[in-house]
């Protein structure tokens, strides 16, 4: 006897990616995969009080994938960007004085940028946190004033895009140049390879 239900499923699971972050889009892209559907999750964002953040941006990745509506032949993708200096939280800057704030922080010192993945499907969520190390350089107040008019500080953790204006910032990083920009791509292609989602997987490629 055959079994109807919607759990019944044949072949992979179609994937979606659980974001509004066109960079996160584009760099599934640079590794063949283009998800069946984008469905970005609208989370609160506040760290808890003296919440570590690690444990904050692991816990944003996962409230992100179980926001989202999926059936059981879907998988979603979601992830999480956050910069820390110490026990420090630099989420997406408010306004252009925060990201002042951010900046002058990180001017000449090291900070970590962390980015948690989730991947949420048959009943299950697997994880993954990048750390990456990233040096910033002296930026002097006009330097900055200038980099604050160019806007790239908006929507960006820490208010920095490394792949953006402020490159010229940054003359060395330890650890993942994507995970930095908002997607680990070794890591997530591996979490994706686990449920049969791959570039190579016919139907995956743009
Ligand atoms: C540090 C850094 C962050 N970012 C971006 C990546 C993320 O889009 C953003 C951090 O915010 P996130 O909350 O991680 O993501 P988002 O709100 O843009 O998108 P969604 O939650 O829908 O997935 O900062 C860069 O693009 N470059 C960088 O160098």
């Amino acid at each position: 006897m055959t079994d109807s239900s919607a759990h019944i499923r044949i072949g992979r699971p179609e994937l979606v990616l659980g974001s509004a972050s066109p960079r996160r889009l584009d760099l599934l892209a640079q590794i063949g995969i283009v998800p069946a559907a984008l469905r970005p999750a609208d989370i609160d964002e506040t760290p808890r009080r003296s919440e570590l953040p690690r444990d904050y941006v692991l816990r944003m990745a996962l409230e992100k994938a179980a926001a989202i509506p999926a059936s059981p032949a879907e998988a979603v993708l979601t992830a999480d960007t956050t910069v820390s200096v110490g026990r420090r939280i630099m989420g997406k800057p408010e306004d252009r004085d925060q990201a002042a704030q951010f900046m002058r922080l990180m001017s000449g010192r090291r900070h970590k940028v962390l980015t948690a993945v989730a991947l949420a499907h048959d009943g299950r969520t697997r994880t993954r946190l990048v750390e990456t190390t990233v040096r910033m350089r002296t930026v002097t107040e006009v330097e900055l004033a200038a980099y604050l008019d160019v806007g790239d500080w908006r929507g960006k953790a820490g208010a920095y895009a490394i792949q953006g204006a402020a490159a010229t910032f940054i003359p060395w990083i330890q650890g993942s140049f994507t995970a930095v920009v908002g997607l680990p791509l070794a890591e997530t292609a591996t979490l994706l390879a686990s449920i049969g989602i791959g570039a190579n997987t016919e139907g995956d490629r743009a």
